[in-house]
């Protein structure tokens, strides 16, 4: 069922971040978001998740309206958004049991307050790809990870979208490159 949007716009004070957007994403398709900072980014994220109501325009993800708060919805849209939150005092192989995935990781077995940014970026993106999911949506998905974890990060977003409608927002034109299938600039 994908993603899709029709007549998309944000207005913040005077100014629109986007308008008349369209977006069709079908499952086995990965669209990049870029731009520069303050472009809209994460805020068309937030739409597609439900966290943010649109200006204008009308959108459907996995079939249903954006509603993050509708178990249906949530089950069927696996996210690591900013504000995408951790269990401080939960180690890797905890939160992995909390979302019933496989605990493969070689992360370190301490709790998340004790992980680095890179570690924890690692373990929400885990998460996420791991979830059995319909749409994946990624924010700045390549934030503090080291060389080797962006090379991880792009060959299990390549994985993921076999079978789930990808979208993310990127600066790092790499990870664009390897697996986005078309870019939308804001
Ligand atoms: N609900 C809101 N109310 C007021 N301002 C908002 C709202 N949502 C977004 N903005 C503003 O809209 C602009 C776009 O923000 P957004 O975070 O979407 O940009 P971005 O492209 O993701 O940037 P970055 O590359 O820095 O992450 C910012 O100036 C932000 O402060």
């Amino acid at each position: 069922m994908g993603i899709h949007a029709r007549g998309l716009g944000v207005q913040v004070g005077d100014r629109w971040l986007f308008r008349d957007l369209d977006l069709t994403v079908d499952a086995g398709e990965c669209l990049a978001v870029v731009g520069d900072n303050g472009s809209g980014k994460s805020t068309l994220l937030h739409c597609l998740y439900g966290t943010q109501e649109p200006t204008e325009g009308t959108v459907t993800v996995a079939g249903m309206p954006p509603d993050e708060r509708a178990a249906e919805f949530r089950r069927a849209v696996s996210v690591v958004l900013d504000d995408s939150a951790l269990f401080d005092e939960y180690t890797p192989g905890q939160h992995l049991q909390l979302l019933g995935v496989p605990d493969t990781t070689d992360l370190p077995d301490v709790p998340a307050f004790e992980m680095s940014a890179g570690q924890r970026r690692r373990l929400l993106l885990m998460g996420a790809l791991r979830r059995d999911h319909e749409v994946l949506l990624l924010d700045e998905p390549e934030r503090a990870l080291d060389a080797g974890a962006r090379r991880w990060l792009a060959e299990v977003i390549g994985e993921a979208k076999r079978s789930a409608a990808v979208v993310i927002a990127s600066h790092h034109l790499p990870l664009v490159e390897r697996v986005a299938d078309r870019v939308v600039t804001l």
